[in-house]
């Protein structure tokens, strides 16, 4: 398997070299050059099995030569063997149609953790064979932080550098990432928005003066890895509500695009999906783009579900390059006048490509909470505030009554006991494995929202 940039200029590379190289030469996202298929009847062969076999199933097309089949289940076995949950990522019934993935049983209570434990084990095999080391620069709006600091402390030959937004993570995501001491390990809160740090973390890749010292990583979703590990779920979900024989819709709490991307990479791949509902909040552009074609980013404004509170949402470009022709070219010069405007309009063929898939629906903050409610109070069930968006969008869509709507959980509700308390007023438990949490002491330095600054600090400390 080989991938590609969707600027079409970077040299094409292995899964092995994709992995460790994160953002494309030419500033693009690197997608497999084509898309593997599986018959029905080789999805339907995959029902019942542990979740770590299903994993390989499918990552197997997308890894090719670079791993044996015996090594890259040795890695999915130990990836997934630290989930709370046996089955990894369970579904829970909410009505006669509506359904949640629980994706938060990993040690850092988000869907994060699904992708991520499998790129840092990728990370150590790919380094472990050249003697290499590895620079990581990533961005967080809360959850890839702790995530990603959890899959690599400790590590000798990588090293993390993670920006977050000053004060617009909740606390339980701060401390998560904060209360980690290892000597590998750097936090790194910035005045701005995720969108400012993710800004800085793709012109670090593009700093000759600091690729010519370190070899930067990524582990945002810019990282081909991260998302093939996340289509799994999609097959996962489908196999358990009688899949491949029925299809389903899928409700996915929206922000940078890699969660729903995922879910076009299992409808490329011949699993029958119905529909991928876009879920956003306030910070909508992506229902904008998908509604009306306009795709132009306004300044983000905080909500309940900091995590997808972003405007530029770096997984878009893989889509309208998919959808739109696979044109590098083409797709080089519309995000070039996007990175100069913050604004441009999707193409005709763009717009007809998503729609035959996607749809989107907006969550505002009373949407959110009545969302977090409906479910607590006739079903039993706490949602976080950003699972709850998509419940929102998942009952707000037309969506047949005999298709099964599968809304992502994204995170467990005690990341944001204070949104959770303030829309059912029960506040949720921390789960035992994240420890002490708030007895830790923190560690984090702050600085201003400017490239230079982030660079100079990275420059400095990274060994
Ligand atoms: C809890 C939670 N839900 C949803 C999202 C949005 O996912 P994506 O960025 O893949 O669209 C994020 C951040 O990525 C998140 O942390
Ligand atoms: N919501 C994310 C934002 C970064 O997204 P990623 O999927 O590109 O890593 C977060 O929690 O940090």
């Amino acid at each position: 398997m080989r991938y590609v940039s969707t600027r079409g200029e970077a040299p094409s590379l292995d899964f092995a070299e994709v992995t460790l190289a994160g953002l494309a030469s030419d500033g693009g996202l690197y997608v497999p050059e084509e898309w593997p298929q599986f018959s029905l009847d080789e999805i339907a062969a995959m029902r019942g099995l542990p979740y770590a076999e299903l994993a390989a199933r499918v990552m197997e097309p997308f890894v090719g030569d670079s791993l044996t089949p015996e090594r890259l289940r040795a890695l999915t076995a130990k990836a997934y063997g630290r989930f709370a949950h046996k089955a990894v990522t369970p579904l829970v019934q909410l009505d006669e149609q509506h359904w949640v993935l629980e994706l938060f049983h990993g040690p850092t209570l988000a869907f994060k953790d699904v992708a991520l434990q499998m790129l840092g084990l990728l990370f150590e095999e790919f380094l472990g064979r050249e003697e290499g080391s590895l620079t990581i620069v990533g961005a967080t709006s809360g959850d890839t932080g702790s995530a990603a600091i959890d899959a690599v402390a400790g590590l000798d030959n990588v090293e993390i550098f993670m920006l977050h937004p000053k004060g617009r993570v909740s606390d339980v995501q701060r401390r998560q990432m904060t209360t980690v001491r290892a000597p590998n390990v750097h936090n790194i809160a910035i005045d701005g928005s995720f969108d400012d740090a993710q800004a800085m973390v793709k012109r670090i890749f593009a700093d000759g003066d600091v690729t010519a010292k370190h070899r930067i990583g990524a582990v945002n979703s810019i990282n081909w890895a991260r998302l093939m590990a996340q289509v799994v779920y999609y097959f996962a979900a489908s196999l358990q509500l009688g899949g491949p024989e029925r299809k389903l819709a899928f409700s996915v709490p929206t922000g940078n695009f890699g969660d729903v991307f995922a879910g076009h990479v299992a409808a490329r791949m011949g699993l029958p999906i119905e529909r991928l509902i876009v879920a956003t909040n306030v910070n909508d552009i992506l229902h904008r783009a998908l509604g009306q074609g306009d795709y132009s980013a306004g300044t983000v404004t905080p909500t309940a579900a900091p995590s997808m509170d972003i405007q530029v949402s770096s997984n878009f470009e893989r889509l309208l390059f998919d959808v739109g022709g696979r044109n590098g070219a083409a797709m080089a010069e519309q995000m070039r006048g996007f990175e100069a405007d913050k604004a441009m309009r999707l193409t005709n063929a763009q717009r007809e490509g998503a729609a035959a898939l996607f749809t989107s629906a907006r969550a505002d903050e009373g949407d959110t909470s009545q969302a977090m409610r409906w479910a607590y109070e006739q079903c039993g069930e706490m949602l976080d505030p950003h699972t709850a968006i998509g419940l929102h969008a998942a009952r707000e869509a037309a969506i047949d009554s005999d298709v099964p709507v599968v809304t992502l959980a994204t995170a467990h509700p005690a990341k944001f006991p204070d949104a959770v308390e303030r829309a059912t007023g029960l506040r949720p438990p921390l789960p035992s494995r994240v420890g002490d949490l708030f007895a830790r002491e923190e560690s984090f330095i702050e600085l201003p929202g400017t490239y230079e600054a982030v660079r100079d600090h990275i420059m400095e400390r990274a060994s």
